[in-house]
């Protein structure tokens, strides 16, 4: 039998007006005269006609109708009640002679989907889930006090929702759910969540309070088309267990509040919204394709595209499926209505494999009398009784005017059922016939030829047979799963492998470059020292000169010019001093000791210590020339030496100055020492005049500089005056000292008491040339 199809057009909202209305049902507005002809065939057509038919107008030209033909069609008078009664309760009955039995609402968002399958608190207004179980306990309590007591009926729920493509069991608090969800598998032909709870109720009380209590877990929020839309598909499983003796017999009651459809120019969504909102077209959409392909009798469906396909996989299972089209009536769903109406329309031609499941036996297990290649193939499906298929809505008006007598299989069935051990193997059964669009099956089934047994002994090959063509398409859809699964999972595993091992020749690279830094900042910092001590022998400043030396003597131990250097210059200080330099305490500075900055930046303002100064210059002056020129040749002699050592070194500089630029250029680095050995740039000329300025009011707008700082630099450089400019120093030398102290480089500048290289860096970048 094919899914039954049953629209429900929705009543106008409060903000909706009755001049939008473009939905109509009843007869054809041209062709209504045509149709009375005759005074009784016309009351019937019409009839049939406002029953069953929903006509839209054609957005492209109004004057044309399209109409749609369904099992029933529900106004907006129809109560809950009504739908109820007409479409879910006959099901109940099959749900406990052991059918399955799904149930869904389809339609757009703001359509009632959820106000007709869950409904309202109060008794009118409840939807078809409720009055489901209200029928389903009642039915129990009935077969149960029939049954003396030998029947028992047991009633279990689980409940869940597809959010974003994930499974969430909604019987368990949001902040249990892991985010992956939880997993699908196939367990003979059905798709089952893994690990969904399963909740015994035993009346409708507990129900209410249980499926109350779930909806609070499930994912709603307010958009734009509806204040309380449901931004998941949720699944409520009603397994309804009957046990009478030894026999039990299980069946599920599958009840589907579908999220809507949502164009998205309309809803204005934020980002969450739009996320969500793409996962639920995306589900439909492979919804659509399914029915699609189902209904052109594609060999393969795509169910496994999406989760609720999977689940809902509609056409594989077997039992009842009604499907509840939710229509809104007005013209702002126009296109979205049409689009519904095709859907529909292409479902209502689904067939649906009736068949009931088989009744589990306690006891030791029973001869298996049939042979069967797969533990998951089902038997071959026979006819079970001379099928008297009638419309569920006339099998439920039968009962109810003939409640004594056994209620006729409403539905054209083959069944598993067990039969005489002799006869277990059967021909296989015709594929279901499609069904015609007519809404009348009555007609249509009982034209169908009757179906009858054949006995097992014909030939052993028949059982082959047993496979028909879907069952193979899913095995062989399951095997290439399985194969793709074990794709997926060496390909990952492949791929981890290839970022730790990325992820290694990283760390080796970033090892390497501190390594290569390391040793070219040690390097370039030992260069500057001796380019400010070459510089500062440049101004006679042999003091500072054999500083700047001894302190970049560390970053050079081995050289022996340097050494050199060191000595001669000790020798020209001591020589001048020759008498008092003994007192000169010149060890103080040991060569092996690399000063931090900040005893730099004390050394730079405190130089010499001014008594070993004050004799040194005193002692200088007392120094006969004839002592000091033979000294002055062979100075000379060294300082040309010593100008081509640091030629060399500077060559040197310049290589790492191009090594550097090179890697700055490669990994940014923001500073660099190496510029301070460049020609000074025009940036670094205005900053350093600033700096010499010293004015306070012009240092302290320098970037990253403030009052203090400023302050501190000048100090700084004042501190370095006043020890040249000491009161002690001789008149004429005085004089030559007198001249304030100039820093020349950012290497120097970055020496100074609380000025380091990120700040000069950030104060050069701050000037404007
Ligand atoms: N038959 C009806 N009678 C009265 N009100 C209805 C009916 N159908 C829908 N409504 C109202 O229309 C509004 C939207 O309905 P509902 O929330 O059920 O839509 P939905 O299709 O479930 O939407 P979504 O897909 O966004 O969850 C609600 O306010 C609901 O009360």
């Amino acid at each position: 039998m094919s899914v039954r199809v049953v629209a429900r057009i929705r009543p106008l909202l409060k903000s909706e007006r009755d001049l939008d209305v473009i939905l109509r049902t009843g007869p054809s507005a041209h062709g209504a005269d045509k149709k009375s002809t005759t005074q009784e065939k016309g009351a019937l057509a019409t009839l049939r006609d406002r029953d069953t038919v929903v006509r839209i107008p054609n957005p492209k030209n109004e004057s044309e109708e399209y109409s749609f033909q369904f099992n029933a069609v529900y106004e907006a008078e129809a109560t809950q009640q009504e739908l109820y009664e007409a479409e879910v309760a006959p099901t109940v009955k099959h749900l406990f002679n052991g059918f399955d039995v799904t149930l869904f609402a389809y339609g757009v968002t703001g359509t009632g989907k959820t106000h007709t399958m869950r409904g309202g608190k109060s008794l009118v207004d409840r939807g078809v889930i409720p009055r489901l179980l209200s029928s389903i306990y009642r039915r129990s309590r009935k077969m149960e006090k029939e049954s003396n007591g030998e029947t028992t009926v047991n009633v279990s729920l689980s409940y869940y929702e597809i959010y974003n493509d994930k499974v969430f069991d909604l019987f368990e608090p949001p902040e249990k759910r892991t985010l992956a969800g939880l997993p699908l598998r196939d367990n003979g032909g059905k798709t089952v969540v893994v690990g969904l709870t399963e909740r015994p109720c035993h009346n409708l009380k507990e129900f209410e309070i249980l499926y109350d209590q779930a909806n609070i877990n499930r994912s709603t929020s307010a958009t734009k088309l509806n204040a309380h839309s449901s931004r998941s598909h949720a699944i409520l499983c009603v397994r309804v267990t009957v046990s009478t003796g030894d026999k039990t017999c299980v069946s599920t009651a599958s009840a589907i509040d579908l999220a809507g459809s949502e164009d998205n120019r309309r809803t204005d969504n934020d980002k969450e919204r739009m996320v969500e909102s793409a996962s639920i077209n995306k589900s439909l959409f492979v919804l659509a394709q399914c029915v699609e392909a189902i209904s052109k009798k594609h060999s393969r469906i795509p169910y496994r595209e999406s989760k609720m396909t999977r689940i809902l996989s509609l056409g594989q299972n077997n039992g009842l499926t009604v499907m509840i089209l939710n229509l809104a009536p007005v013209k702002s769903y126009h296109l979205d209505t049409i689009s519904s109406l095709n859907f529909a329309n292409r479902t209502k031609k689904i067939e649906v494999r009736e068949v009931e499941n088989e009744p589990i036996f306690k006891g030791p297990p029973r001869p298996v009398a049939r042979p069967s290649i797969m533990g998951t193939l089902r038997q071959p499906l026979r006819p079970l009784t001379a099928s008297v298929n009638v419309n569920l809505t006339t099998t439920a008006a039968k009962d109810a005017a003939d409640p004594g007598e056994k209620p006729l299989k409403a539905f054209h069935v083959y069944s598993d059922k067990s039969q005489p051990r002799y006869s277990t193997q059967f021909k296989k059964p015709d594929l279901p016939k499609r069904t015609s669009l007519s809404a009348d099956t009555t007609v249509r089934i009982t034209k169908q030829p009757m179906r009858l047994a054949q006995p097992t002994h014909q030939q052993p090959s028949k059982q082959f047979e047993d496979f028909s063509a879907a069952r193979i398409e899913e095995m062989v859809e399951r095997k290439v799963e399985e194969i793709l699964a074990v794709r997926a999972v060496s390909e990952q595993s492949r791929q981890t492998q290839v970022r730790e091992l990325n992820e290694q020749v990283q760390r080796r690279l970033e090892l390497l470059e501190q390594r290569i830094e390391g040793s070219e900042d040690a390097r370039a910092e030992g260069l500057s020292y001796l380019l400010m001590a070459k510089q500062h022998q440049g101004r006679g400043e042999d003091s500072f000169a054999l500083k700047m030396y001894q302190l970049a003597l560390p970053f050079f131990p081995n050289n022996e010019k340097l050494a050199r250097k060191i000595a001669t210059l000790k020798e020209r200080i001591h020589g001048k001093s020759h008498t008092e330099t003994l007192a000169v305490d010149t060890t103080s500075s040991t060569v092996n000791s690399h000063p931090s900055k900040r005893d730099f930046g004390s050394m730079l303002s405190l130089k010499k210590q001014p008594a070993a100064k004050t004799t040194l210059k005193r002692t200088s002056a007392d120094d006969s020339d004839a002592d000091y020129e033979p000294a002055e040749d062979e100075d000379t002699q060294k300082v040309v030496n010593q100008d081509e050592e640091i030629e060399e070194i500077e060559v040197d500089l310049e290589e790492i100055t191009h090594a550097r630029r090179r890697k700055r250029t490669r990994t940014k680095t923001p500073i660099d020492m190496a510029e301070a050995f460049e020609p000074p740039s025009p940036r670094t000329i205005h900053l350093l005049s600033i700096i010499n300025s010293r004015d306070v009011s012009q240092i302290k707008l320098l970037k990253g500089v403030g009052v203090k700082k400023a302050e501190a630099i000048v100090d700084c450089l004042c501190e370095m005056d006043q020890h040249v400019e000491s009161p002690e120093l001789e008149q004429e030398q005085a004089a030559a000292a007198a001249a304030q102290v100039h820093i020349h480089s950012l290497a120097e500048l970055s020496k100074l008491k609380g000025v380091g290289m990120k700040s000069v860096q950030s104060m050069r970048n701050g000037v404007l040339v």
